[in-house]
């Protein structure tokens, strides 16, 4: 890994072009993959699906401009861009809570492909102690705390009931972890430093609901005022 310079490590990025990122990323890593080697602002922009404004706005906080005329290096903006979410180091993760989500979790090989590796499976429930998955053993809850200082873990998944994330959060805080992906459908307190991300794919669906509620009602007023129109013609 490059080192950083302090100007780089102190330059702050908004949290909405760091959401962008990895998507950016995602992007690249498709180019790359169909042997791609330049790309301008515009076909990455579609690709990544924002306008081509904004990527070139997110990509000057990275200092990348591209060449007028060639535009950007498909592998070195995605070296660029892996280094500065952090993804050229390898993080190592727990996941806390290993039903079904968390089955699912920890199958998942886009983690280890991102540079995330998953280092424990942790449940409260013995009858679950003693199973693999993905080739790594459940263990109790307990162990966190060992595991966490034994891998120097930052980053804890919570995919446990709603009832009991705030307990897995407060031991994953006292445990090191600085970072929380939290998947339950829990608000959860974390002291300042650290950093909770949640995902819910259910208010995902319910904004979705909202889009396709209102096209069916755009829909009908459309139907209504060309019948009104047909009636007055
Ligand atoms: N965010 C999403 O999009 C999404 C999607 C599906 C499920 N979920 C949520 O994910 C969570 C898990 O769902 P599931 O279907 O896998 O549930 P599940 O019941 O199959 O699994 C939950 C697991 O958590 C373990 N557990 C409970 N309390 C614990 C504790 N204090 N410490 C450690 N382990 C504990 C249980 O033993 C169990 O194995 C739920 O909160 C659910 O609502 C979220």
């Amino acid at each position: 890994m490059t080192a950083r310079s302090s100007s780089e490590t102190a330059r702050v990025i908004p949290e909405a072009t760091v959401a962008r990122l990895p998507v950016y990323l995602r992007a690249l890593t498709a180019l790359a993959d169909d042997h791609i080697r330049t790309c301008s602002s515009e076909d990455l922009a579609t690709a990544a699906g924002v306008n081509s404004a904004k990527l070139r706005k997110d990509l000057s906080y990275l200092g990348s401009y591209g060449t007028r005329g060639v535009g950007y290096d498909v592998d070195y903006l995605r070296y660029q861009i892996a280094r500065e979410i952090g993804v050229t180091q390898d993080w190592p993760v727990v996941i806390v809570g290993i039903g079904n989500l968390g089955h699912a979790l920890a199958n998942y090989s886009g983690f280890r492909s991102r540079g995330f590796r998953v280092v424990a499976l942790l449940d409260a429930d013995p009858e679950r102690h003693e199973e693999i998955v993905a080739g790594v053993q459940v263990r109790p809850f307990d162990d966190l705390e060992a595991i966490a200082r034994e891998h120097a873990v930052a980053i804890g998944v919570i995919a446990t009931p709603a009832g009991s994330a705030q307990d897995v959060a407060d031991r994953m805080v006292a445990a090191g972890v600085t970072s929380i992906l939290n998947f339950a459908p829990a608000v959860i307190s974390v002291p300042d430093g650290v950093d909770v991300r949640k995902v819910d794919l259910s208010i995902e669906l319910q904004i979705l609901a909202y889009h396709e509620q209102r096209k069916a009602h755009e829909h009908a007023r459309d139907e209504i005022a060309a019948a009104a129109a047909g009636g007055e013609s």
